[in-house]
C-alpha cells in the first residue's frame, strides 16, 4: 500500500516535470532554425507580441553605441576646445557620422548662430541637439492601415540591406492587426523562399511562395487574393534585392507595385530597407527606388553595427521620406518604431540627461 502511494507520487511527479519542460519552448532567434515554433502551434498574437515585449532589452542607445561613440568623445573635450578647433571637430564627428557636406554644413551654421562666445559647453551641445533634431520630420510615423483590408506593404531595397529579416519581423509586430500574410516574391535568389518560409514560422505567419524564377508579381498577387480569401489584415512584401542602377530589375519592381496595386486596389506602404552601414549610399538608393516604386518610409537596418546613424538624418532631409523603424539586431523583436527625439539623444549620447551631458554641467568652455 505504501509502496502504491510512493509510486503514484513519483509518477506524478515525473508527469508534472515533462508537462513543464514540453511548455518551455526555446526563444527564436536568426540562427536557430531548429528552435523554430511550426506556425501551426505558433502563439496567438497577444502572446506573440508578449514574447517580442518582454525580449532582452535591447535599447537604441545600447544599439547605436558605435554611432555616438564619436559624439561622447567631442563632448569629453568641448570644454578645452577653442571655439574655431570646437567647429572644425563638430565637422569632422558630423561628416563621418554620414550627414553629408551640406547637411552638416547647415547644422553647423546654425549652432553658430544659436551660441555667441563665451557660450556653455552644455548652451553649445544643446544647440547641437536641437540643430539636428530640427533636420529630422515632425509627424505620424506609424504604418498605414487600409480603410479596405488588406494592407499591402511592399518592402524594397539593394542586396542584403535586411529586407527578408525586416519582413520577418514586421509580420510578427503587424500580428496584433490580425492574421497576416508574407508574399515570397524575391523569386530570384536562390533559397530565399527557405529563408522567408523561417521567418514566416517565427513569426507564425501565413507565407505565399512561387517557384524560383516565377513572375514576382504572380506571387504578390496569389498572396492578396489568399489575404482576402482569409480575411487577412495585412500583405507584407518581400521583393528581390537589387542595386539601383540595374534598369531593367528596377522596372520588375515598378510591375510588382502595379500588380499589386491592381489586386488589392490600393498598395498602403512601400519601405526602403537602408543598411546604416553603406553610409551615403542611402541617398542615391532613395533617390531611384523613391522615382521607381515611390516610397512611404524607411526601415534602417544594422544600426547596432554602424557608426553612420547620420544617414538617417540626410535621408529624411533630403527626401521627405519619414523613417518608420529601425533595426537593432538580427533576432525577431530587434525591429523598434523610430522616435526622432530619442534617436538625436541617443545619437548624441544623451540618455537621461534633460539639462545635458553631466560632466558639463556648470562647465563654462568660454568657446
Ligand atoms: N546586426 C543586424 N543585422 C541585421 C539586421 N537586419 C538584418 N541583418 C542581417 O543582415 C543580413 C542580410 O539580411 P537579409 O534579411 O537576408 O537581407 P536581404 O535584403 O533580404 O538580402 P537579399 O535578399 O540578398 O537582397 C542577415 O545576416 C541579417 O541577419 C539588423 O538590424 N541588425
Amino acid at each position: 500500500m505504501v509502496l502504491d502511494i510512493v509510486l503514484l507520487v513519483v509518477l506524478v511527479f515525473a508527469i508534472a516535470t515533462a508537462a513543464l519542460l514540453v511548455r518551455r519552448r526555446p526563444r527564436v532567434g536568426p540562427h536557430a532554425r531548429e528552435e523554430s515554433i511550426p506556425a501551426s502551434e505558433s502563439a496567438a498574437p497577444d502572446e506573440a507580441a508578449a514574447v517580442i515585449g518582454q525580449s532582452r532589452p535591447r535599447t537604441l542607445e545600447g544599439a547605436m553605441r558605435r554611432s555616438s561613440g564619436r559624439f561622447r568623445d567631442l563632448r569629453r573635450r568641448i570644454g578645452g576646445l577653442d571655439r574655431d578647433a570646437l567647429f572644425q571637430t563638430m565637422e569632422e564627428v558630423l561628416l563621418e557620422s554620414d550627414l553629408g557636406p551640406t547637411l552638416t554644413a547647415a547644422v553647423l551654421d546654425e549652432v553658430r548662430r544659436e551660441t555667441g562666445r563665451g557660450a556653455s559647453a552644455d548652451d553649445l551641445w544643446q544647440a547641437l541637439r536641437r540643430a539636428l533634431r530640427a533636420r529630422l520630420l515632425s509627424g505620424d510615423r506609424s504604418l498605414a492601415v487600409a480603410a479596405e483590408l488588406p494592407t499591402v506593404i511592399l518592402v524594397v531595397g539593394v542586396n542584403g540591406a535586411g529586407k527578408t529579416t525586416t519582413v520577418g519581423k514586421l509580420a510578427a509586430r503587424l500580428r496584433e492587426r490580425g492574421d497576416v500574410v508574407i508574399a515570397a516574391a524575391d523569386t530570384f535568389r536562390a533559397a530565399a523562399t527557405e529563408q522567408v518560409a523561417v521567418w514566416a514560422e517565427r513569426s507564425g505567419v501565413r507565407l505565399v511562395a512561387g517557384q524560383q524564377g516565377a513572375d514576382p508579381g504572380a506571387v504578390v498577387f496569389d498572396a492578396v487574393d489568399a489575404a482576402k480569401a482569409r480575411g487577412a489584415a495585412v500583405v507584407v512584401c518581400d521583393t528581390a534585392g537589387r542595386l539601383q542602377n540595374k534598369a531593367n530589375l528596377m522596372a520588375e519592381l515598378g510591375k510588382v507595385r502595379r500588380v499589386a496595386e491592381k489586386a488589392a486596389g490600393h498598395v498602403d506602404e512601400v519601405l526602403l530597407v537602408v543598411d546604416a552601414t553603406t553610409g551615403q549610399n542611402g541617398l542615391s538608393q532613395a533617390r531611384v527606388f523613391g522615382e521607381v516604386t515611390g516610397l512611404t518610409g524607411v526601415v534602417l537596418t544594422k544600426l547596432d553595427g554602424s557608426a553612420k546613424g547620420g544617414i538617417a538624418l540626410a535621408i529624411e532631409h533630403e527626401f521627405k521620406v519619414p523613417v518608420k523603424l529601425v533595426g537593432v539586431g538580427e533576432a525577431l523583436e530587434d525591429l523598434q518604431p523610430f522616435d526622432p527625439d530619442d534617436f538625436v539623444d541617443a545619437l548624441l549620447d544623451m540618455s537621461g540627461s534633460e539639462a545635458g551631458p553631466d560632466s558639463m554641467r556648470g562647465d563654462e568652455a568660454d568657446v
